[in-house]
């Protein structure tokens, strides 16, 4: 594989769980990179261990990743280097923490900012670029890095592809020439709906997966799963104004097929847990980190009743964790709908 020929970057990743300590691990490689997390004791004992190991154990940072809790330097690092290169700031945090990140930010000069969560936002049913829309207006170039990546094997250094999403060519062709490289290799694309969209609902979609296989139903039932899981998602997301190649691609079906399958997936487990009769409480306390996909199919359900989407699954999986659905009962009610045409359309019930 290729290196990218390109002059070393000054990054920022904010947010110090298991995703943002691996993608500042792989930058590190070729970067500058400052690692910052809110928890200052957290942020001490990581510095001491040159170890991240709360959220991500047994990933030795590099010598040139440097841990802070000092928000106002961290962001500092990111700002533009004596040779006229912009710093990239990377926001980290689960989709619950974007808003009040973006808040903090608010004011300070920002070179260019991606966010790497995937989800709606609970309350609102936001996406993240409307978040930091909403909170930073249009003037700053922002965009969603997401895609098939597990951190565990990105904090190893086993490739992976990525696409950065923004309305902004200047941001795209920014992040290509930051990330890209190595064993990252980094696509763009200019449809921020789309790439959210996939990256969302497929946390939902996992959640049913891991369900139907931890019940036993087998590897039919999970194709069929991904499959018509792909076509909900395709179908969200075009009514929201999303380009349908793109759920085809690396954050659509690509994302969907590794955190359906992969049991590294929190979202996975969920489902797993669901299955075993667990409670939700329990599964999520058990995990330890955020699992995107419980808030997102709450939002998404509200969502597509609003827009009048069909989403079975997701609303099945939402009436496993807020209604006390029981597995089995929402299989036997899955395989008692009515016959359909398969086609993404009707977009409507
Ligand atoms: N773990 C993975 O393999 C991948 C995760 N993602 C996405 O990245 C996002 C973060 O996931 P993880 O890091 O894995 O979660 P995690 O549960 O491992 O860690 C979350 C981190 O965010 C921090 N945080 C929460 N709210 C915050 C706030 N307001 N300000 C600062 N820090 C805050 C927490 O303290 C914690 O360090 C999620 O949206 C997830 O879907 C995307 C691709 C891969
Ligand atoms: O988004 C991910 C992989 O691309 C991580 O999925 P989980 O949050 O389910 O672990």
């Amino acid at each position: 594989m290729q290196d990218n020929p390109t002059s070393r970057r000054r990054i920022t990743v904010l947010g110090a769980g298991a995703w943002g300590t691996a993608v500042a691990i792989a930058v590190a490689a070729r970067h500058d990179v400052v690692l910052w997390g809110r928890n200052a004791q957290a942020m001490a004992d990581i510095a001491e261990a040159r170890d991240n190991t709360h959220y991500l154990p047994g990933f030795p940072f590099p010598p040139a990743l440097r841990v802070s809790a000092d928000f106002d330097e961290a962001v500092a690092h990111a700002q533009r280097d004596a040779d006229g290169n912009d710093g990239l700031l990377i926001a980290a945090t689960p989709v619950a923490g974007l808003r009040p990140l973006l808040h903090s930010l608010k004011g300070r000069p920002i070179p260019n900012l991606v966010w790497l969560c995937k989800g709606f936002e609970y309350d609102t049913g936001l996406l993240p670029h409307q978040i930091f829309r909403e909170v930073l207006g249009d003037a700053i170039p922002g965009g969603a890095l997401s895609g098939p990546s597990f951190a565990q094997e990105v904090a190893r250094g086993l490739p992976c592809a990525l696409t950065i999403a923004s309305t902004s060519a200047a941001l795209r062709d920014c992040v290509v020439a930051t990330v890209h490289g190595g064993t990252m290799r980094v696509y763009s694309s200019d449809d921020l709906i789309g790439v959210e969209v996939g990256g969302a609902v497929k946390n939902v979609m996992a959640i049913a997966t891991g369900c139907a296989d931890g019940l036993g139903l087998g590897l039919n039932a999970r194709a069929a799963l991904i499959t018509r899981g792909l076509a909900e998602v395709t179908r969200l997301g075009t009514t929201l104004g999303g380009n349908i190649e793109t759920f085809m691609g690396l954050t659509g079906m690509g994302d969907l097929i590794l955190t359906c399958t992969g049991d590294l997936s929190r979202n996975r487990r969920v489902g797993l847990g669901l299955a075993q009769g667990k409670a939700l409480e329990t599964i999520v306390a058990e995990l330890g980190h955020v699992a995107e996909g419980v808030p997102c199919a709450k939002a998404v359900r509200e969502l597509a009743a609003r827009l009048g989407v069909d989403m079975p699954l997701t609303n099945g999986v939402a009436s496993m964790l807020f209604d006390g659905v029981k597995p089995e009962v929402l299989v036997a009610r899955m395989l008692a709908r009515d016959p359909r045409d398969e086609t993404l359309a009707p977009a409507s019930k």
